[in-house]
C-alpha cells in the first residue's frame, strides 16, 4: 500500500497540513508531470508508456521512485519551515518594491546610501542565511542511496519520472550527449533576446523551491557593458563608456540564482532546450558564499554570464571570494572587453555529485 511504502508520520502531516505545504505540492506533483515529459523530450523518448505500464516491475520502481522523491521533498520543507519560522528571514516580502536600480556610475556613486543598496543588502544577507543553512554538500550526503545508485536510461525499457538517471549520469555524461563540447566551440552562437533570457527564468522558477524573491526576467540597462562576439571566445562583454578604476561594473544580486542540491540544478537543465542546456553547464559556478566550507551552485541569469576569462588581460576583480560583485581593477575604455580570473570559482562536480 501507498502507506508502507511512503512512510509518513504524525510530524509529517503536520507539516502537509501548513499552506506553505500545499502550495509547496501543488507546484511539486505540477512539475513531476511536467519534468517526466521534459526528460523524455531531452532524451527523444516517448514518455507514453510510463504512465500505462503494465511491467508490474516498472511500475513499483516508478512508485519507489515518487515515494523517495516525496521523502527528499519532506526533508527540504523541513527545513524551509525552520526558515519560515524565524522572522528575521522572511524571504517572501520584496523588502523596498519601489527602489530604483542600484547605480553602475563611477566610484563616487558607490557610497551614495541609497534605498536600493539596502534592498540589495537585505537580499544578500537572506541568501547567505540560506545558504549558510543548506548547502550542497550536506544535502548531497542525505541523498537515498537509491538516488546515487541508479542503472543508466539505456537500460531500461520505459523512461519512468527519473531524477535518477540524471544523477547517476551526471554532469560529464549530459554534457557529452548533447554535444556541448561542440556548441562550447562554435563562434556562431546567438546573442540572448528577452524571449531567451524569459525562457530561462521560467524555467528556474518552476524547477526551484529556493526560498527568495525572484526577480522578472527584466534585462538591465544601466551597467556599463554589452554584449558582442568575442573573437575565438563566443560572445563576451565589452565596456560601453569609459571606465574608471575600482567602479563597480556587475553586482550579483539580485539576477544571481542559486541552486542548493543536484535535484534542483538538474530540473533546471532538463526543462531548457538543448543549446541553452549546454550555455547554462558552460555559465554556471560554485562558490563558498559563507565562508564556511560549504558551495553552491551559482549561476547569472543576466548577460553578466558573458564575461570571458581574459588571463594576464584580466581587468576585474571581486573585493571578496565571498562577494558576487565585480569592479574594474585598472581604467578602462570605451570598447575593451571586460574579463575576470576564471580561477576564482573552480567547478569540481564531484564535489557536487554531478
Ligand atoms: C561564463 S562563459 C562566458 C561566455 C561564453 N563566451 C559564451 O559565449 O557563452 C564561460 C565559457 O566561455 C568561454 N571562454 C571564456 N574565456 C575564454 C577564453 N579566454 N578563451 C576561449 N574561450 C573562453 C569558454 O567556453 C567558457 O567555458
Amino acid at each position: 500500500s501507498a502507506s508502507d511504502i511512503i512512510d509518513i508520520d504524525e510530524s509529517d502531516i503536520m507539516l502537509l497540513n501548513q499552506p506553505l505545504a500545499q502550495h509547496y505540492f501543488n507546484h511539486e506533483i505540477d512539475f513531476l508531470a511536467h519534468h517526466s515529459m521534459l526528460l523524455g523530450n531531452f532524451h527523444g523518448i516517448s514518455t507514453d508508456n510510463a504512465t500505462s505500464s503494465s511491467n508490474i516491475d516498472e511500475e513499483i520502481r516508478r512508485l519507489n521512485f515518487l515515494a523517495t522523491s516525496l521523502r527528499m521533498e519532506l526533508d527540504y520543507m523541513r527545513r524551509l519551515t525552520i526558515m519560515m519560522d524565524n522572522p528575521d528571514e522572511t524571504m517572501y516580502s520584496h523588502a523596498d518594491e519601489s527602489a530604483g536600480s542600484q547605480s553602475y556610475n563611477d566610484t563616487k556613486s558607490e557610497s551614495s546610501s541609497n534605498k536600493n543598496t539596502s534592498w540589495r543588502e537585505t537580499l544578500a544577507r537572506m541568501i547567505s542565511n540560506t545558504i549558510r543553512k543548506a548547502t550542497w554538500p550536506s544535502w548531497v550526503k542525505a541523498l537515498p542511496s537509491e538516488m546515487k545508485s541508479a542503472s543508466p536510461i539505456q537500460e531500461r525499457k520505459h523512461v519512468v519520472i527519473d531524477y535518477d538517471w540524471v544523477a547517476a549520469n551526471g554532469f560529464g555524461r549530459m554534457y557529452r550527449s548533447l554535444n556541448c563540447h561542440n556548441h562550447a566551440r562554435d563562434q556562431e552562437k546567438p546573442l540572448y533576446t528577452t524571449e531567451m533570457w524569459r525562457r530561462l527564468w521560467d524555467t528556474f522558477r518552476k524547477s526551484t523551491l529556493f526560498p527568495f524573491p525572484i526577480p522578472d526576467a527584466n534585462e538591465r540597462t544601466d551597467e556599463p557593458y554589452y554584449v558582442a562576439h568575442s573573437v575565438g571566445k563566443g560572445r563576451g562583454n565589452f565596456a560601453s563608456r569609459n571606465i574608471t578604476k575600482g567602479s563597480l561594473v556587475h553586482s550579483g544580486h539580485p539576477n544571481t540564482v542559486f541552486f542548493l542540491d543536484a535535484k534542483s540544478w538538474f530540473r533546471f537543465v532538463v526543462g531548457l532546450p538543448k543549446p541553452m542546456a549546454c550555455d547554462v553547464m558552460e555559465w554556471a559556478w560554485q562558490q563558498d558564499l559563507t565562508n564556511s566550507g560549504n558551495v553552491v551552485m551559482c549561476l547569472n541569469m543576466d548577460k553578466a554570464v558573458f564575461f570571458n576569462d581574459g588571463e594576464a588581460k584580466n581587468n576585474m576583480e571581486m573585493k571578496e571570494t565571498t562577494s558576487l560583485d565585480f569592479y574594474v581593477s585598472r581604467d578602462v575604455e570605451k570598447g575593451e572587453e571586460l574579463y575576470y580570473d576564471y580561477g576564482h570559482f573552480e567547478f569540481d562536480t564531484n564535489e557536487m555529485n554531478l
